[in-house]
């Protein structure tokens, strides 16, 4: 059966795939989708068959009088049609209207199925893969591009019943000649998937380029975004992003606009062989008809046959299902793929107090998928709960990537973090994470209200006023919240009204406050990585004598180039080359007079030129 299915031409998948996702958008809807194609494809049918009926009757009707059984007849047939016709125009609008929504309900749907699947794997690393990078861009586009799936949700009626009514009329005309309406039924399956080979065509050349596009669209939202805008300004590098926008889409769009053009063998040949067989039917028919061995009913039915004969193969409609054939298979298999690459989100439970003991890294190693250097090199290190850990090192020593490890974001690829004995890799993820709150280097701005970009910290407790007001003052931004000019509702944007952007250093105190929120939520370890680097001397100074009352009863990893806040852990490891190289108290590592103390000096002098280091 399935390789039944992969013999399939894409555009007959692209559709078993629409037909797939059909009913787990809508049942019913689905439901009165095929009833409706039935339908509509069977009454034309019937109209011609019965239109012919009565013409055939007409004469004898005429002849005979109003009394008589032709005329009967006649009367009868008229007020089938009349009914039929009805019937036919009831449907169609309401066919219209129900694949209109659901096309759009199929977009969503799909939207969602992406949205989610991205977000299942446990860790981070599929979203720097660059083949998933570039499937995300092409179903990113899902619902917002001229080019929607769901337009073949709304063509799938008039093209579903329009091959039925070619279908049949091609049975029509094998009562006129077997072997007519056996060619058209060998015929027009061909022409149609000729045609649909050549829409798709189109759409996979298009989803090819989807890198380079890629990095078309990245430039252009340099140039675009308020971020970027002041060093895209200052730098004057708007002409070069134009410039090179334009290269990089010409180079992307080339080769979709040159699949487009239409080839002429293939207009040709589909246009000559539809002429031919026309040429052939219509002969035939008038031949019969001179000849008298046709009835002029037999006529009527048969040509009304031939004109819905013709039907297939022309219009938008077909052009539509290419979209899906693509799109759709396409999101199924990312959907599929990152479902066989992640297991399902379960492990152990991991109790309130975790952890109570220690986090432990033995003899990790990690490096970064699809690079080729190891970060961490056999890193041995412990965590004893309740502490404050610093981590020191050079830029690039491997100090956020143990904190996302921590964080379950990546796997080790050779030994293993434990909390509490347990191996990270056990325990459930989601669970795991809500005792982890972390202050990352680059925290993200969501343009967001501030109480959001507060609450995310710990989203089922956003609506605890209480809590979000302590975690705002234990991250010093009461007051600044309190002064915006719609407190806690202010949007952190000055791209919405009355929205407002923040400086460097209250951004990341917001950021902080963030992660206070999630202990104020039962996090146990708390995680700050260089959390001063915004901050002015005053509101430094004002963290380093926070330090131990935000960091009281938790278990902190605090990563800073700032000795000053780092003197004040427990405990202080300096990391270089991938390893743990030197691990101990303040005091105890001056006395060392290792790498610590050198680093120690160095900054200190910096600071201190003329007088003793005493930081
Ligand atoms: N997502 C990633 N993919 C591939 N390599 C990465 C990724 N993130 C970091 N790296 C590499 O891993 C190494 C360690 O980075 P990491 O951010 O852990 O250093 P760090 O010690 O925190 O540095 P800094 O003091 O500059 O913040 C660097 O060489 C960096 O280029």
């Amino acid at each position: 059966m399935s390789n039944l299915l992969r013999s399939l031409p894409p555009t007959a998948k692209g559709i078993l795939a629409v037909l797939r996702v059909l009913p787990r958008v809508s049942r019913p809807r689905t439901a009165l989708l095929a009833g409706g194609v039935v339908v509509s494809a069977v009454l034309p049918i019937g109209i011609f068959v019965l239109t012919g009926l009565l013409i055939g009757d007409l004469p004898g009707a005429a002849r005979d009088g109003a009394d008589s059984l032709a005329a009967d007849r006649v009367g009868t047939l008229l007020v089938t049609v009349g009914i039929v016709i009805l019937i036919e125009r009831l449907t169609t609008p309401l066919l219209r209207a129900t694949v209109s929504t659901l096309g759009r309900d199929v977009d969503r749907y799909l939207q969602e199925v992406v949205l989610n699947a991205l977000a299942r794997p446990r860790g981070i690393a599929h979203l720097e893969d660059p083949d998933v990078m570039d499937e995300v861009r092409i179903v990113r586009g899902l619902g917002m591009s001229a080019h929607r799936p769901g337009q073949t949700v709304e063509a799938l009626p008039e093209v579903l019943s329009s091959w039925l009514r070619a279908l049949g009329s091609a049975a029509v005309l094998t009562w006129f000649h077997w072997w007519l309406g056996l060619l058209w039924l060998v015929v027009w399956p061909i022409i149609v998937y000729r045609m649909q080979r050549d829409y798709l065509r189109v759409g996979e050349e298009g989803f090819g380029q989807s890198a380079q596009l890629r990095q078309a669209e990245y430039v252009r939202d340099l140039a675009l975004d308020p971020p970027p805008a002041k060093e895209v300004r200052l730098w004057g590098i708007l002409d070069w992003l134009v410039t090179r926008f334009d290269t990089l889409w010409q180079a992307g769009i080339g080769p979709i606009r040159r699949a487009r053009r239409p080839r002429p063998g293939m207009v040709l040949g589909s246009a000559a062989a539809i002429l031919v067989i026309n040429v052939l039917s219509y002969g035939l028919l008038v031949y019969a008809a001179v000849q008298g061995s046709l009835s002029l009913a037999a006529l009527a039915v048969f040509v009304a046959a031939l004109g819905d004969a013709n039907e297939y193969a022309v219009g938008d409609e077909h052009l539509y299902l290419s979209y899906a054939a693509v799109t759709v298979p396409k999101v199924l298999s990312l959907e599929q793929r990152l479902a066989d690459s992640s297991p399902p989100e379960s492990g152990l439970p991991v109790g309130a107090d975790v952890p109570a003991q220690e986090i432990r890294y033995e003899g990790v190693t990690f490096r970064y998928p699809g690079t080729e250097r190891d970060v961490l090199n056999g890193l041995d290190l412990v965590i004893p709960a309740g502490q404050s850990l610093a981590i020191v090192g050079d830029n690039g020593a491997g100090k956020t990537s143990l904190v996302k490890l921590l964080a379950g974001f990546y796997e080790p690829t050779a030994g293993k973090v434990t909390v509490d004995g347990a191996d990270l890799a056990s325990l459930d993820p989601e669970a795991w994470r809500r005792r982890v709150a972390v202050l990352f280097q680059d925290f993200t701005r969501y343009h967001l209200p501030v109480r959001d970009n507060i609450g995310f910290g710990a989203p089922e407790h956003a609506g605890d006023e209480d809590m979000l007001r302590r975690a705002a003052e234990r991250a010093g931004v009461g007051d600044l919240i309190e002064s915006l000019p719609n407190g806690w509702d202010t949007v952190l944007s000055q791209a919405y009204t009355d929205g407002v952007d923040l400086s460097g250093g209250q951004w990341q105190r917001v950021a902080l406050a963030r992660a206070m929120f999630a202990v104020e939520a039962g996090a146990k370890v708390l995680v700050l990585d260089e959390p001063a680097a915004a901050l002015d001397v005053r509101a430094e100074a004002e963290l380093y004598e926070r330090f131990l009352d935000l960091t009281q009863g938790l278990t902190t990893i605090l990563i800073s180039h700032r000795f000053s806040t780092v003197r004040r852990a427990d405990r202080i490891v300096v990391v270089s080359g991938g390893r743990v190289v030197e691990a101990g108290g303040h005091d105890e590592l001056l006395d060392r007079d290792g790498r610590y103390a050198h680093m120690f000096r160095l900054q200190a002098e910096r600071f201190q030129p003329a007088g003793g280091i005493d930081a």
